[in-house]
């Protein structure tokens, strides 16, 4: 295989691989990339939109023609706004992905390089082991244990067995023994292999063109489309009741279909996809900025409505570098024969000159760097290896020694490996003990006469004799603690999941200050119901001596009622990464975890996560005050178009104006995403809310309406304006109204003095104003079917927008005050999981029925308002 690919044991030359690669291309799939026609489509697929190009252009061609062509430019305008805004996100959004970085370790000139992913070529040979994903399609040259999980392909979720015996030509995709397909998962063992083809050429890269893209959807976009479907059935009644009442007044039916198409138009918040957008790729790029890379926008707001934490130990609460500290002998051994079995046990084979640790494993890491270099193997040979497993948690090894005779080596956690042991004496044991207490990571080391086996039986036997323990430290980060109390500030409760033992997780939490109240371990777990474990989780923080499995379950539990992020990087937290509403992994990771998860950390660092944690509520507080304002004073201007045109002899504005109105609205709104957050709304996680945005709109909606007919009043007998002079000053006050009140709802304090709105904001909102006050007095204004308007009239305006601010003011009392009380008791999270008890008051877990949740500010605290920074 090596000849056919030109290449040889050692792998290819650098410059052979570089000519090779120009000649192929990079090693990566066609691009599952959105393109610019997506994007477009996704603006001009509303139905409410064609509809209404089609109205108008039969406008167009029967009657009203400047009308009908303003109505279609502001259209053109409206889609290009969304278009750029969206494709903007989607670029930024693309640029974040590709920072996930994706590395191998191939042989070049014979020596062990790391390259990335896509720069591998026909004929490279690469090194592949535990939780590695298959980078390009694959021969194996050697092997140990491999097999390989190749759900991707087959949908066969059993792990096959790899080796290097050749099969026969036509063997069918399952049966191909010898080969390792792209994107198949190594689920045990490593081995060597060359690159036999990459890119689209890939087996998997044609089962990738075929399939589907589409993602499921997160709970953010299960929430957005809830609202969006709500808010299309408000458009639709409006629309119909409009067509309907014009249509019985026997006015001009093109002209009302025209209005009362505006008006649904109006109402459908077309911008919100955008504002979405802009808001995560905003906040994605906030994060990124802080280390932290959201691989699918839509986890952003995900991770803000994080409320509990489920996280490993290792390089978390730990420094995650391991170093070897020291050995203790079990009685009547010596270190060492102890560091000498320790290190014939790890996986990589350190008998053969010039080995090196591959993969992932610390521990072995730790051993060839602190060990090896002192202890002698001359004359050892590897017969067989079970390399580590996170179930059993052992590995063990088959060796012959210089005089032919062969011994089996088992090292692993204490507990697995002592009840594989003859007999073990109490000072033994106790001494295990001790080197927990100290918080060490310790490992035991056990031995047994294999007489003149040539393989390792399939499951151990129980005549292993404990030669003693290897200790390791990996010192508790210094700078955890704080950002544990952060965590529990921002009503974060953390967990912390290891397959360590207890009492070394214990001395760590211990020694973070993080109260682990009462823990539970692995066993633990197994005896509880699922409605048991959920209870108990509850009361602890530390579950302990737990497998890859129990994490699943775990997080899987606590789902029920909870938003759980998931924190890990070994090939263990791999199905745990999974389960949870967001995963989170680190860029050290192992592929299958960095796969696995939705959002990478380029530091496993907690305060990274907190400062994900805020970013993706700061974004969320963002949306939803798009989504606040188009259901509150938006919608409550088109409730009012649709009265006045049955009420009036004439159509209050025109549709083109209508539409007109719209769009300089929706300008004043794309500042949103870049607006302040009230400290208060980053105290809790927050989640969509239905309920709440219905009453909003019918508390809010209402009281911007008896604006719009004080104005009409005020046009029609104090002004007494004509129809075009009557439509100039709706169109002004109802954009002033609307596009104002964002400077309120924006916040539950008083705007501008507890709260400041973003400098971008004060400047689109007042600008759109201005913008709007001066179009009837342009010199195109005829042509828009607008009038110049009396300077009393403004007098008049400044007074109606004051009272309607004022107003809105106590209205926002009144609904926050209802919406704390309708919030009910409320259960308090558990302290004991938090740092020291430090948990504010207000601190609470919100009970999240079937998507729904409780509102969207936080409570305040006793009026105390927080300034935003
Ligand atoms: N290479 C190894 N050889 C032998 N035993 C090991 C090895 N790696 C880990 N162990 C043992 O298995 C136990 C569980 O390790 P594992 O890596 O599954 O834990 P983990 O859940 O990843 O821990 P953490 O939360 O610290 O990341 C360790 O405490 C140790 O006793
Ligand atoms: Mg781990």
């Amino acid at each position: 295989m090596l000849r056919q690919c030109s290449s040889q044991k050692g792998g290819l030359a650098a410059q052979e691989a570089a000519a090779r690669l120009q000649k192929s291309g990079p090693n990566v799939l066609p691009s599952r990339r959105v393109t610019w026609p997506v994007v477009l489509w996704r603006q001009v697929k509303n139905p409410l939109l064609i509809l209404l190009v089609a109205a108008a252009v039969l406008s167009l061609v029967t009657g009203d023609q400047a009308n009908a062509s303003i109505i279609l430019v502001i259209l053109l305008a409206s889609v290009g706004l969304g278009f750029g805004n969206e494709w903007r996100a989607e670029c930024q959004a693309s640029a974040l992905h590709d920072r996930v970085s994706h590395t191998v370790v191939v042989l070049r000139g014979g020596a062990p390089v790391e390259v990335s992913v896509a720069d591998l070529v026909v004929g490279d040979v690469v090194r592949v082991g535990l939780g590695v994903v298959v980078p390009a399609d694959l021969r194996l040259l050697s092997s140990v244990d491999l097999s390989c999980d190749e759900s991707v392909i087959t949908g066969e979720s059993d792990a096959r067995e790899k080796s290097v015996d050749p099969v026969s030509a036509g063997t069918a995709l399952e049966e191909l023994s010898c080969a390792l397909m792209m994107g198949t998962v190594v689920h045990s063992g490593s081995g060597e292999a060359v690159v036999v083809a990459t890119g689209s050429d890939c087996v998997f890269g044609h089962i990738a063109a075929s399939l589907a893209t589409e993602l499921p959807q997160t709970g953010f976009q299960k929430g957005l489309s809830k609202f969006s479907m709500f808010l299309l059935y408000v458009a639709l009644a409006l629309t119909a009741a409009i067509f309907v009442g014009n249509a019985i007044l026997q006015r001009p039916l093109l002209d009302a279909l025209l209005y009362a198409l505006a008006i649904a138009v109006g109402i459908t918040p077309q911008l919100l996809p955008a504002v979405v957008n802009t808001s995560q790729a905003a906040g994605a790029a906030q994060l990124a900025k802080k280390d932290v890379l959201v691989k699918r926008l839509a986890c952003v707001e995900d991770l803000g409505n994080v409320d509990i934490l489920v996280t490993d130990k290792t390089g978390t609460l730990t420094q995650g570098h391991i170093d070897y500290c020291r050995s203790a002998p079990a009685r009547g051994h010596d270190q060492e024969s102890l560091e000498l079995l320790g290190l014939l046990c790890c996986e990589t084979d350190f008998t053969q000159p010039g080995a090196t640790p591959v993969g992932q494993n610390e521990i072995d890491r730790a051993l060839s760097e602190h060990v090896a270099p002192s202890v002698d193997l001359g004359g050892w040979r590897r017969l067989d290896l079970r390399p580590f497993d996170h179930v059993s948690r052992t590995s063990a090894v088959l060796n012959a020694d210089g005089d032919g005779r062969r011994v089996q080596v088992m090292k692993g956690a204490p507990e697995s490996v002592i009840s594989h042991c003859k007999e073990v004496a109490q000072e033994d044991r106790d001494q295990c003990h001790a080197l927990f207490a100290e918080g060490l990571r310790t490992i035991a080391v056990a031995v047994r006469d294999a007489g003149n086996a040539d393989e390792l039986p399939d499951s151990p036997p129980s005549d292993f004799t404990l030669v003693g323990y290897l200790s390791f430290l990996d010192q508790p980060k210094p700078d955890v603690e704080a950002s544990l109390r952060r965590l529990a500030e921002l009503g974060v409760a953390v967990k912390v999941a290891t397959g360590d033992s207890l009492v070394v997780a214990q001395k760590v939490c211990h020694d973070l200050g993080l109260e682990v109240g009462t823990p539970l371990t692995g066993e633990d777990i197994d005896a509880l119901s699922d409605d048991e474990l959920y209870d108990a989780v509850h009361h602890t923080a530390l579950l302990a001596r737990v497998s890859p499995e129990h994490k699943a379950r775990i997080v899987q539990t606590l789902r029920r009622h909870h938003n759980v992020a998931f924190l890990g990087d070994g090939v263990n937290d791999a199905p745990a990464l999974h389960q949870a509403d967001v995963g989170i992994s680190v860029d050290t990771a192992t592929d299958v975890a960095k796969d696995a998860a939705d959002v990478v950390l380029l530091k496993k660092d907690l305060s990274v996560i907190v400062d994900g944690i805020t970013g993706g509520r700061r974004t969320f507080a963002n949306t939803i005050k798009y989504v606040m304002m188009s259901t509150s004073s938006n919608f409550g201007n088109m409730f009012s178009a649709a009265i006045a045109s049955v009420v009036l002899p004439f159509l209050p504005m025109l549709s083109g104006q209508l539409l007109l109105n719209n769009l300089l609205y929706d300008i004043s709104q794309l500042a949103i995403p870049t607006d302040r957050v009230d400290e208060e709304s980053l105290r809790k996680p927050a989640h969509w809310d239905l309920k709440g945005i219905r009453r909003f709109m019918i508390m809010f909606g209402p009281v911007s309406s008896i604006f719009d007919f004080l104005t009409f009043a005020l046009m029609l007998f104090v002004f007494h304006a004509g129809t075009t002079e009557f439509r100039a000053g709706w169109f002004v006050e109802s954009l002033a109204t609307q596009t104002l009140i964002v400077l309120a709802i924006r916040t539950r304090c008083i705007p501008f003095w507890r709260s400041r709105p973003s400098r971008t904001m004060v400047v689109s909102v007042s600008c759109v104003v201005c913008v709007g006050a001066l179009i009837p007095y342009l010199p195109f204004a005829a042509e828009l079917g607008f009038a110049p308007l009396p300077l009393p009239f403004f007098a008049a305006l400044v007074g109606i927008v004051g009272v309607y601010l004022v107003l809105i003011e106590i209205v926002k009392w009144f609904y926050y005050r209802n919406a704390d009380q309708a919030e009910g008791p409320v259960e308090h999270h558990d302290t004991s999981a938090l740092p020291h008890s430090r948990v504010p008051s207000d601190v609470r877990h919100q009970r999240i029925v079937a998507g729904t949740a409780v509102r969207f500010w936080p409570k305040s605290q006793k009026g105390r308002g927080v300034r935003s920074r």
